[in-house]
């Protein structure tokens, strides 16, 4: 008997997923995380709007816990009616998940940190990190909600503590877990090899987010997807922490592949860049792009200064450029301002410094501050420790208000 195949099919195997995916769109977190990112509600409601038309699948937005205004974003988000299911990322403690199912969110995404940056993040245990991983897993499935799990920092962490920690999780009944290349460092290779392992593990979903720090979180994706990846994190422009994610887009530049051999110690260049190499350089390429060394979220700030390796997989002293911790925004915690308040030469209490930090993420909440209004407020809140500092960030605020009718009447 003569089988007929269509010639121009796809040739496929039986564990590829490259042609039945789902893609969870987190330009309203991960892109938020973009050093220049200052997404308000009217904003964020058009992003969200916009992706839901393009018919992704879900979409993520940053956590509820962030701040105040961030909280009411999520909720604000989750109301639109959107096909799209809503997603939100926090921390694996019972404290943040508390806070996300009050919110209308569809699911959650949790994460320990399972590498040595465990040490410089949050120093827990593996016992630590299963327990709180299994707790916050069964009060989200007794919500009805969907729980997604994973380890950061996935290609420098132990794979027996990762593979042992996923298999317990997928027992408690999560819905996914996922492999996060969190610095950028892994290969297609690698990447295959451990969704290909897990995938004979675990029964549950299995999730990628790749980072494009060596350029290659395109090419990491879609291997994951041939390995039994069933979902894959994007970003719009390929916006996220540092020079960003997967987007669905082809991109290519001469500096990613240049990361990509360092990283693969093909070549070690000790070079300070010509200066023809610094001009028209793409915003979010790898190595040159201007935010390519910067951290904006208090997590990932928090790591970076007890330990830059922890979220760099180059160092930028090799290439002449410098590493950049964010502390002006709704997503900076107290461990950034604190090094802030040492870099200004004061001193304030771990407690004092969360409490600037508080003032600081609520007037961030409002508008984008610069460094300059957040050193004020740390000044005047030195200065004021013992009395009342609110009406000089209230000065603040009005100076913001005043600047942005400016803009607006032209005047
Ligand atoms: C790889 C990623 O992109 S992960 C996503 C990152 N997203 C975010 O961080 C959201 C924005 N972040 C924020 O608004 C703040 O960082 C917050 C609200 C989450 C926390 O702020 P703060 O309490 O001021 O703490 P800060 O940000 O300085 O430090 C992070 C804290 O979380 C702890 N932590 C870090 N990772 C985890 C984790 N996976 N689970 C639980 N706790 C964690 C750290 O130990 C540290 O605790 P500490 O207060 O005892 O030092
Ligand atoms: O939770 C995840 O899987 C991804 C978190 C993240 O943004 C990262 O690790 O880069
Ligand atoms: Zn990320």
């Amino acid at each position: 008997m003569t089988v007929t195949r269509n010639p121009y099919e796809p040739v496929n195997d039986s564990i590829t997923n490259v042609s039945r995916f789902k893609i969870i769109e987190s330009t309203l977190r991960e892109g938020e995380q973009f050093a220049n990112a200052y997404f308000d509600t009217e904003i964020k409601i058009k992003i969200a709007k916009a992706l839901d038309d393009f018919g992704v699948d879900y979409l993520e937005v940053t956590s509820p816990a962030a701040s105040e205004q961030s909280g009411k974003d999520c909720e604000v988000i989750c109301q639109l009616g959107l096909k799209a299911k809503i997603l939100t990322h926090v921390r694996c403690t019972m404290a943040d998940a508390k806070i996300v199912v009050e919110t209308g969110v569809d699911g959650l995404r949790c994460h320990w940190h399972l590498s040595f940056l465990r040490e410089f993040s949050h120093g827990k245990d593996m016992a630590y990190i299963t327990k709180s991983a299994i707790e916050v897993i069964e009060f989200i499935k007794s919500k009805g909600l969907e729980v997604r799990f994973s380890s950061e920092d996935s290609f420098r962490s132990d794979l027996v503590d990762l593979l042992s920690l996923y298999r317990a999780v997928d027992a408690t009944g999560v819905n996914r877990v996922g492999i996060a290349d969190t610095v950028g460092c892994a290969t297609p290779r690698q990447v295959y090899d451990l969704v290909r392992t897990l995938r004979g593990l675990v029964s549950c979903d299995i999730e990628t987010h790749s980072h494009d720090d060596t350029g290659c979180a395109i090419a990491n994706a879609y291997c994951a997807l041939e390995a039994g990846a069933t979902h894959v994190d994007t970003s719009v422009l390929r916006i996220g922490e540092r020079n960003g994610i997967t987007v669905r887009l082809p991109f290519t530049s001469s500096s990613s592949l240049m990361a990509r051999m360092i990283v693969a110690d093909v070549i070690m260049l000790r070079i300070s860049l010509p200066k023809p190499f610094k001009l028209n350089t793409p915003f979010n390429n790898p190595i040159t792009g201007f935010c390519a060394f910067t951290y904006k979220t208090g997590i990932h700030a928090k790591a970076i200064l007890n330990n830059p390796s922890t979220y760099e997989i180059i160092n930028p002293a090799d290439f002449g450029m410098t590493r950049y911790v964010h502390c002006t925004s709704c997503l900076t915690g107290w461990n950034a301002i604190k090094s802030r308040v040492e870099q200004l030469g004061l001193f304030m209490t771990d407690e004092q410094c969360k409490e600037v930090t508080k003032k600081i993420k609520g007037v961030a909440d409002i508008s984008p501050i610069s460094i300059e209004d957040t050193d004020a407020i740390i000044r005047t809140f030195h200065l004021a420790l013992g009395t009342n500092c609110d009406s000089i960030i209230e000065s603040v605020i009005n100076r913001q208000g005043e600047a942005a009718q400016v803009v607006k009447t032209g005047a």
